[in-house]
């Protein structure tokens, strides 16, 4: 059956309701007894749960217990208390019916105007590392019904599901009763609190209790649920003519989207765009580095070389020797809290966005001069996603993060002598830092630094021509990174012609022999990786 319909000509309008009877059941405590206090203060009787009627008697105020109105015990340990008509129907009775007001009567059932309840607190059990039967008990259902029900119900009920609103509630009991506004404003609220709960149950069991049977093959469950909550309205989107705004995903991983801002004008939505890939590129590495982007693609990433006095701000300097020019206006990110040396230089160059673990006070006393820059600091504990979702039409598509990272032992040697430590070492750079470049990306390194980046061509020989521009007199004697193969000795040759003394890249292209016949015609070190790092 249905939801029943109802002529419409039936309802009796009724928007200030005044409470009478208040149901309260909360786990979280807080402001429960300043809550119950004014309640009683104003004439409201309230009936509880074991619990929360407990706290309620002890501060010395007037409680029934739901087992008296009920007529049953609390039973199954607590699985059952508040599931019962003599509860839900004075919840979900729709006063403004002439017949279910009638109906009630008949039963001798009392409406409430008033339910206040929080739940289970599911989440934090399962982050505590319980096990399976312990979070299974922190599965509320009588709460999530009682709060459905009201905000259904909120014609005539006003539901509560988080103290912040307890202040507002009371004054609105005091003044005379709840509005159809509020009651309307705090059904959203409720819905959206009980379905955000959900999510993380079904995410759970779907996860831990009963994996879907594909995941044995696939690790992607069949179903996601997610809830973001938004966070702020930004200025505008990608130009100026979108609007735009920031969430952050309930109970997801802390990341740039809730970095804490430190100094300057507000995160525009591109700042957080190329923040975020500052972010991404950075830390790539293990070793202090920085990446300097510009529209989501580097424009220089170092790592700090040994032995440096100052090893994030040595870092800093060698990224931005890469193209300082490009590096004008840039998004910079930094794997290691910012010195005051990085700062002192950073503050010579104009820059959009300076995100980072952490900043020294000298530094941000430096950095704070700037009125234009934005100093973001990453939440504690930060670490990359692990899993990356994007939007196309009709649906997302969810990867792994690309974090696997063949290390220069498992490559195979394709042209010329086996590479020396530093230049290995630099290869080894490059072909992580390529991996931050939009394809076809060729990147060419020396020294742990980027020395020139050919970005976003749709062929890899444009690739090569940008990157070898790019780098200009430094291309000579650099090693290069292309993070797919050469389909061609086309591309190739542009890098082994402007002086390039060793070449890392996945191989697995059908003129491969073509490839590596340049290369050792050149007299040039080749490394196959087997691995691809495309990035879209
Ligand atoms: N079983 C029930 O009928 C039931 N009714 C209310 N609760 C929950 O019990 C909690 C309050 O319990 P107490 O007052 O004992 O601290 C609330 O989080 C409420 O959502 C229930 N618990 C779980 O399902």
């Amino acid at each position: 059956m249905s939801g029943a319909r109802i002529d419409p000509g039936l309802y009796r309008e009724r928007d200030l309701v005044s409470v009478k009877r208040a149901l309260i059941a909360v786990s979280d405590k807080t402001g429960l007894v300043e809550l119950a206090s004014a309640l009683v203060d104003a004439g409201v009787e309230i009936v509880s749960t074991g619990g929360t009627s407990k706290a309620i008697a002890d501060a010395g105020l007037p409680v029934t217990q739901v087992a008296d109105v009920t007529g049953y015990p609390e039973h199954l340990d607590g699985r059952v208390r508040t599931l019962h008509p003599a509860v839900h129907s004075g919840l979900l009775a729709d006063l403004r019916l002439e017949h279910h007001e009638r109906e009630l009567a008949q039963l001798a059932i009392a409406p409430y105007e008033l339910v206040v309840v929080n739940l289970y607190p599911f989440v934090e059990t399962v982050a505590s590392g319980a096990e399976a039967d312990e979070i299974v008990e922190q599965i509320d259902i009588g709460g999530p019904a009682m709060v459905r029900a009201s905000a259904k119900n909120h014609a005539n009920v006003a539901v509560v599901v988080s103290p912040d609103r307890y202040g507002e509630v009371v004054s609105a009991v005091r003044d005379g009763g709840t509005t159809l506004a509020q009651r309307r404003d705090l059904a959203r609220e409720a819905f959206r609190h009980t379905a955000t709960y959900d999510i993380a149950v079904a995410s759970w069991i779907g996860s831990v209790v009963a994996p879907d049977q594909a995941v044995e093959e696939s690790p992607f469950p069949a179903w996601v649920g997610a809830a973001w909550t938004k966070d702020a309205d930004l200025r505008y989107g990608e130009n100026a003519h979108q609007k735009a705004a920031r969430y952050s995903a309930v109970g997801g991983r802390p990341g740039i989207a809730q970095a804490r801002q430190l100094h300057g004008k507000e995160m525009s939505y591109n700042n957080y765009v190329d923040a975020d890939a500052a972010v991404r590129a950075a830390y790539d590495f293990d070793a202090p580095a920085v990446a300097i982007i510009k529209h989501a693609n580097p424009c220089g990433i170092a790592v700090a070389a040994s032995g440096a006095a100052d090893p994030i701000a040595d870092a800093h300097r060698r990224a931005h020797e890469c193209d300082p020019v490009s590096a004008f206006g840039g998004v910079i990110a930094a794997n290691r809290t910012v010195t005051r040396e990085m700062a002192e230089t950073v503050s010579g160059i104009f820059t959009e966005v300076l995100v980072a673990p952490g900043f020294e006070p000298e530094a941000v006393e430096v950095l704070t001069q700037k009125k234009n820059l934005r100093l973001l600091e990453l939440p504690a504990g930060f670490s990359p996603p692990v899993t990356e979702i994007r939007q196309v039409s009709g649906g997302l598509l969810l990867q792994q993060a690309d974090r696997s990272f063949a290390p220069a032992a498992d490559w195979t040697l394709a042209a010329g002598d086996p590479a020396d430590e530093a230049t290995l070492a630099d290869l080894e750079f490059a072909w992580r830092a390529c991996r931050a470049v939009k394809s076809n990306a060729i990147l060419l390194a020396s020294g742990g630094a980027s020395v020139g980046v050919g970005m976003g061509q749709v062929n890899r020989v444009d690739s090569c021509k940008l990157a070898v521009e790019r780098a200009g007199d430094r291309a000579a004697g650099s090693v290069a990174a292309s993070d797919a193969f050469f389909p061609f000795a086309d591309g190739l040759q542009i890098l082994l012609d402007a002086g390039v003394t060793a070449v890392v890249q996945p191989g697995g292209s059908v003129r491969d022999e073509e490839v590596v016949a340049a290369a050792k015609a050149a007299g040039v070190t080749m490394y196959f990786t087997g691995e691809r790092h495309f990035f879209h």
